[in-house]
This record gives C-alpha cells, sequence and structure tokens, in this order.
C-alpha cells in the first residue's frame, strides 16, 4: 500500500486544530510528535494502518467537574476539576494533577498526550492521562486545603481504580494532598485500596524514593547523555529553574555525582550561589517553610537574588529546566549556547519552547525532552503499584536501584529509536518513535477500540 506519509500527517494535524480550537499547548505537543512519526511511518508504513494515529490524537475520554467547597471563613469558591484519560493502550491512564490558578483543559490535554509516550518508555504497563483543577493552594490553611481535595475526589472518585486509573502529584500536589485526597476515596469506596493513587506517605503504602524520583531520574539520564560523549558530571556547573520537588532532588542528585549545582529560581526570580546551593537551607525554605527564594540571600550573604534577567543567563554547563511548561524560550537558549552549554534534560514537562530546542540542537548541545529525561518520577509510582499489588514495601536503595535501571534502558532505546528512523543523538525523535511503537502495537492487538 502506497501512502503518501506527510500528506497523511498534514491531514492529521490539521484536523487536531479543527477539533481543539485556541489549545496552543496540546497543538504544539501533537505537532512535535507528529513530526517524529513521519520519520517512522516512512520506514514502517505498516504503521499507518487503521488510523492509529488519527486515534492516538484523540483523548479515550475527557471529564470537566465543578469543585465546590467553603474556606475558613465560610466564603463559598467554585472551581473547575479535569481529568483526561487521554490512552489506555498499555495500561490503566496514569499521570498527576496539577493544581494551578490558571491551569485550563489545554494543558491538562498537552500534559496527558506528553503522558502517554513517557508512560510507554518506562517499560512498566501504565497508560496515559493527567488532571487537575484551577485551585491555587498557596495561601490556603491546611483545613482549606483538606476541604478542597474532598470535594474534587467525591466527583472524580468513580473515574477511579487501581485497574482503571490511577492519579498522583505534579505542580501544586504533594504528599499532603495526596494524603486527604486518599482518605476522601477511602471513604466513598469503603475500602483501602492501596493501589489508586501513587506519591503516598510511605507509612500506608507509598514507595521509598518516590518523592526524589523525577529529580534523580532526570539526573540518571543526564549522566547517560553525556557518557555517550565520554563526559561525565564531575565538577560541572549546573544551573536549574524551580525549586520544588523536581529541582530540588535533581540539585541532591548532581551534588552527589561531583557536580557544582550554582543557581536556581522561582516564580519571583533567581538564585545564585557560586560556591555551590546549600541544599538543606533550601529544603528548609521550600519545603517546610514554603517561603520565597530571596530568603536564602538573607541566610547566606554570598549569595545573589534577582529579579530581572533569568536563571539561564548563568553560564553552566548543564542547565536542567524543571518547572513549568514554555519557560525556557529562544533567548535562553542562544545564551545558553553562547556560554557553551554542554548538555540541557528536561525534568519539568515541556519547559523548552520549540524554538528553543531548534536552537540547543543546531549548537550541537545534548538534548533530553521531558518525555524521557523526567520519566523516573512516573516509573517509580509504577514500581509503587507493583509493591501495591504485592503488598510488599521495597527500602530505598532497592527501588533507587530499579528508578536508575529504568532509566538507563530509557535512555538505550531512544538512543536505538533515533539511529533506527535516521537521526542519530535526536532523543526527540528517539523517545517519541521507542513510545509510540509500544503504544502502536498494542492498539493494533487490541482492535479499533
Ligand atoms: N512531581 C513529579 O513527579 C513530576 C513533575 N514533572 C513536571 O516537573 C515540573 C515541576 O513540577 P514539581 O516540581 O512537581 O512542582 P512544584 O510545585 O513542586 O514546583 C514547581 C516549581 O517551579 C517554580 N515555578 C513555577 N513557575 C515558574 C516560572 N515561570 N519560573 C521559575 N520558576 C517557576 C515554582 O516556584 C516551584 O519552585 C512540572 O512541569 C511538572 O509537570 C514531571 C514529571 C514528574
Ligand atoms: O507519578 C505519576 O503518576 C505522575 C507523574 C507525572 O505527572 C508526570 O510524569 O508528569
Amino acid at each position: 500500500m502506497h501512502v503518501d506519509v506527510g500528506a497523511r500527517i498534514e491531514a492529521v494535524y490539521a484536523e487536531v486544530l479543527r477539533r481543539n480550537p485556541g489549545e496552543a499547548e496540546f497543538h504544539q505537543a501533537v505537532r512535535e510528535v507528529l513530526h517524529s512519526l513521519a520519520a517512522v511511518l516512512r520506514k514502517r508504513p505498516e504503521y499507518a494502518e487503521a488510523k492509529l494515529v488519527e486515534r492516538l490524537v484523540e483523548p479515550e475520554r475527557q471529564i470537566l467537574f465543578r469543585v465546590p467547597w467553603s474556606d475558613d471563613s465560610g466564603e463559598v469558591h467554585v472551581n473547575r476539576g479535569f481529568r483526561v484519560e487521554f490512552s489506555s493502550a498499555l495500561g490503566p491512564y496514569k499521570g498527576g494533577l496539577r493544581f494551578a490558578p490558571e491551569l485550563a483543559l489545554d494543558t491538562v490535554k498537552f500534559l496527558a498526550f506528553e503522558q502517554i509516550f513517557k508512560n510507554a518508555l518506562t517499560g512498566l504497563g501504565i497508560g496515559g492521562g493527567k488532571g487537575g483543577a484551577d485551585f491555587d493552594p498557596k495561601g490556603r490553611s491546611d483545613a482549606e486545603v483538606m476541604r478542597f481535595c474532598q470535594s474534587f475526589m467525591t466527583e472524580l472518585h468513580r473515574h477511579l481504580g487501581e485497574h482503571t486509573d490511577v492519579p498522583a502529584g505534579d505542580i501544586g500536589v504533594g504528599t499532603r494532598e495526596i494524603g486527604y485526597l486518599f482518605g476522601q476515596y477511602k471513604r466513598l469506596a469503603n475500602r483501602f485500596e492501596a493501589g489508586v493513587l501513587t506519591g503516598k506517605g510511605t507509612g500506608w503504602g507509598g514507595s521509598q524514593a518516590r518523592t526524589e524520583a523525577t529529580g534523580y531520574g532526570t539526573v540518571h539520564f543526564v549522566r547517560e547523555m553525556l557518557a555517550t560523549r565520554g563526559e561525565d558530571l564531575t565538577g560541572r556547573r549546573v544551573v536549574l529553574s524551580g525549586s520544588g520537588n523536581v529541582s530540588l532532588f535533581a540539585l541532591e542528585k548532581a551534588q552527589s555525582f561531583g557536580a557544582q549545582v550554582i543557581a536556581c529560581s522561582d516564580s519571583s526570580g533567581y538564585l545564585v550561589d557560586e560556591r555551590g546551593l546549600d541544599l538543606d537551607l533550601l529544603k528548609e525554605i521550600k519545603l517546610n517553610r514554603r517561603a520565597r527564594l530571596d530568603s536564602y540571600a538573607e541566610a547566606r550573604p554570598r549569595a545573589g537574588f534577582h529579579t530581572r534577567g533569568s536563571v539561564y543567563d548563568v553560564p553552566c554547563d548543564i542547565a536542567l529546566p524543571c518547572a513549568t511548561q514554555n519557560e525556557l524560550k529562544e533567548p535562553h537558549a542562544v545564551r545558553l549556547a553562547k556560554n557553551g552549554v554542554k548538555a540541557v534534560a528536561e525534568g519539568a514537562n515541556m519547559p523548552c519552547t520549540p524554538e528553543a530546542v531548534r536552537v540547543l540542537r543546531e549548537a550541537g548541545v545534548l538534548y533530553g525532552p521531558g518525555k524521557a529525561a523526567n520519566a523516573g518520577g512516573v516509573a517509580t509510582s509504577a514500581l509503587e503499584m507493583r509493591q501495591n499489588a504485592g503488598r510488599d514495601s521495597w527500602t530505598f536503595e532497592e527501588t533507587e536501584k530499579r528508578l536508575a535501571a529504568v532509566m538507563r534502558d530509557i535512555h538505550a532505546d531512544c538512543v536505538a529509536a533515533a539511529e533506527e528512523f535516521g537521526t542519530p543523538e535526536d532523543y526527540v525523535l528517539g523517545a517519541n518513535a521507542a513510545g509510540f511503537l509500544r503504544v502502536a502495537d498494542a492498539m493494533r492487538d487490541q482492535g479499533v477500540v
């Protein structure tokens, strides 16, 4: 059968634009994948059959719901909840929940779409989904966050289950929120169904190393990328964006491999400490006090806190964007390349704009896309599901050993797929192609569903 791959891919993208008007982030995520799939379909035209690609860009289910709750003064608020169950070809829908005031369906859809390929890369039998709410937990009391989580779960619970859909955390959702969500699920289901959420407290079904896993995994991935050029992290200058869950544990792992981590950021500005960031102080500020980064510079006068410019202005060997989507733009990439950056790996989801990626790749910088580089978090969630299913609990060392092995395998699969489809060192092509082939094979086996 002759397939005009270029025309086919263009037609799929045109239909995505028509069906999903105004959803720029979703369009961006789909466009990147379709570009990679053109290379795959040219070599393997059989994957153009049965409208696999056409089906893959349409979510299996999208759930939108009202979340009413009362604040501490008794005032009633109404938020919107989301869950996009994108693909169950490889296993139950799996992906985090984000609580952020600006969250809209567009963002949830792009995140859920990315999750399909990321989760496929882990090889751990999980489908792709994502969710959240336009709720801002900042400045809210524990009691308000609890009431919000209870109301959110009162609707969402009917769509969840250890074999159906298994959420976890993301921006604004950590162990505290997962605890409140689990408590409400348990009450409604009248069942202690440990495998229905991951990122739980380690005393009641959570996995060791899940909190650390995304940041740790990103650094394992960077090590693998550097090793392809005979290099390592020792003595390398590293900058990261963000100072949340992913950033702090990427920082911890990079330091443990001998890197000099000199800068990080939050939404108020960026911090530079040329002698190396003090992780204990950062954890105290960010995890315990939930304060802004400028309090670090107050405690350590040698450090500088800046509200103008960007963390990517700081000369470095390795940059790890770990904050949010589309934060590393073309001018940042130009600056990084000019300053001699060797590798950029995405701890966050889609933090680099397409223009920035082009600049980095043209400059010969090793670039690890989030689907591959930050897959350690969801991989460890899948390991949590395994422990729950077996009523087992592994040590931190055992869990981290498995995480490191998953990241090595993901890296190797990306390299192999990039070579097979014609562009060695193109980790975007490698990640999209390797992930797609696993999902597409499962879809073919399961018929038109
Ligand atoms: N938590 C997880 O296991 C995983 C998270 N991710 C992704 O990693 C990213 C960060 O997530 P978490 O660390 O979990 O969230 P978090 O809520 O713990 O931290 C986010 C951090 O980014 C900062 N930030 C937000 N907007 C910013 C901006 N414009 N400039 C600079 N800093 C900014 C915040 O101040 C905060 O320090 C997100 O893209 C998320 O989707 C990806 C894989 C797994
Ligand atoms: O651990 C999970 O299920 C979710 C992780 C996540 O949301 C992500 O990989 O972006």
